[in-house]
């Protein structure tokens, strides 16, 4: 459960006793419970830290600055990722009402000036041009600058059937590995569905079974019988693209009955500008390619829509895009994502793959985390045990020698024992 890559990663900050974190992207491809276990670690950490990250919610547990950098200017703002998100919008209201305020006494400067124009009045006039001076050069307002968010909406044709998918005593597994066992659920219209659960336990397969894509061992996995026409969108599918098309050519593809007018419209709105749409895909960036995917994924009609981690490789604009579009969806949406802020904007219903049986909670990611006592107890177990095995780091520049020396020893065995307890006992607990 725990994934091997983060557990050796802390280890390697233990043996290093840093001054200073430096974490790029630290939450990418970990499951839930992972992110959730390395939250709990760095928080108990006494170092500094500067991390990079479009992971919101981890920015919410752990950072108590942000320092948002756009167009070559950055500003910093006290708090963790939800208060900077309040404190930016009020910043940019205060900021252009000042910037209208000071246009306006610019404007009326100017008019004075004419009027005064020059003889008797040429020393007032003069005066006015001075203050005209100071305020287009020190004292200038800059229009803060915002970038225009792209707005995206899921073309719907009709409205499906009240039953939407059922899965019946579903059976499935590869080789040797069960990752369903007599699982159940029933999916109806216009719901909107997170699937969880860790890495591995069968999140990406259940969205196959329900496309079609894999057939069961035992039971049924059956689309409602009306008007049901979903839209499937594949994880990593900025991979699968078609690398020797053009950005264009690629959507162009994919759109049954659009324009090409209204295509080009959707890739502008996308941030594809003209001189963009004869690239050829090869030389996108991974950031480019996985918007790109989604213009291709945006032109198909649907009732249901079926994602597999849509949030992966998008920006934080992109990710506020996505949230709007799915919102605003009608159909039904389901959803396997490890991302909880972007769960927690968009679903009322929460499905947990667990003991290789489908769990449901009927609410949005709260209701889930207050229904799943288990997995809070098993928080407050590793906040425990992180307490107790894992003393605070402390800067190394601030230790004495003797205290270097034995803090290295306590930690080494502290989390050999951790480690070995994690991977063990909770691995064989939830998993095997
Ligand atoms: N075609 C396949 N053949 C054999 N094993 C497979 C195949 N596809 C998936 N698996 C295995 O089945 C398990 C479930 O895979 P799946 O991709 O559904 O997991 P997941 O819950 O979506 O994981 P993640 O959170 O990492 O995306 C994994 O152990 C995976 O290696």
């Amino acid at each position: 459960m725990y994934s091997g890559s983060a557990v050796d990663h802390c280890n390697m900050f233990y043996l290093q006793e840093p001054d200073l974190l430096l974490l790029d992207e630290p939450t990418n491809h970990l499951d839930l419970d992972t992110i959730e276990w390395l939250e709990d670690y760095l928080n108990q950490q006494d170092v500094p830290m500067v991390i990079i990250s479009h992971d919101r919610a981890f920015l919410d547990q752990l950072c108590t600055k942000i320092v948002e950098t756009d167009m070559g200017v950055s500003r910093t703002y006290d708090g963790n990722y939800s208060e900077y998100f309040i404190a930016r919008a009020a910043w940019i209201e205060t900021q252009n009402a000042a910037w209208e305020k000071q246009q306006k006494e610019i404007e009326q400067t100017k008019d004075l000036i004419q009027r005064l124009g020059a003889g008797a009045n040429s020393g007032r006039a003069s005066s006015a041009e001075k203050k005209l001076e100071k305020l287009q050069e020190e004292d200038l307002i800059e229009r803060p600058f915002q970038r225009k968010q792209m707005k995206i909406r899921f073309p719907e044709r009709g409205r499906s059937g009240r039953f939407v998918a059922t899965i019946k005593n579903l059976e499935f597994g590869f080789e040797d590995k069960v990752l369903f066992n007599r699982a159940n659920l029933t999916i109806e219209r216009g719901e909107k569905i997170a699937i969880i659960g860790p890495n591995g336990c069968g999140k990406s397969t259940l969205l196959k079974l329900i496309m079609g894509l894999q057939k069961p061992i035992a039971g049924e996995v059956e689309i409602g019988e009306h008007n049901v026409l979903p839209n499937y969108f594949e994880q990593n599918q900025a991979e699968a693209l078609d690398l020797n098309k053009t950005v264009l050519e690629t959507v162009e593809e994919a759109a049954e009955d659009w324009r090409l007018d209204d295509i080009k419209g959707l890739l502008g709105r996308c941030n594809f500008k003209s001189d963009m749409l004869d690239r050829k895909v090869s030389l996108l960036s991974g950031g480019e390619k996985a918007r790109l995917a989604f213009c291709k994924f945006m032109v198909k009609p649907s009732t249901l829509l079926v994602l597999d981690e849509p949030t992966n490789h998008l920006d934080i604009p992109s990710k506020e895009m996505l949230e709007e579009a799915i919102t605003e969806y009608k159909g039904t949406v389901i959803t396997v994502s490890h991302d909880r802020y972007f769960i927690k904007q968009i679903v009322n219903r929460v499905v947990e793959v667990k003991d290789r049986k489908l769990q449901n909670y009927a609410g949005d990611y709260n209701y889930y985390l207050e229904k799943n006592l288990d997995a809070r107890e098993r928080e407050l177990e590793r906040e425990a045990e992180i307490e107790e095995k894992a003393p605070k780091v402390k800067a190394k520049s601030k230790m004495s020698k003797a205290e270097k020396e034995a803090r290295k020893k306590q930690k080494m065995q502290a989390f050999q024992q951790a480690k070995a307890k994690s991977k063990g006992t909770k691995n064989a607990k939830r998993w095997n």
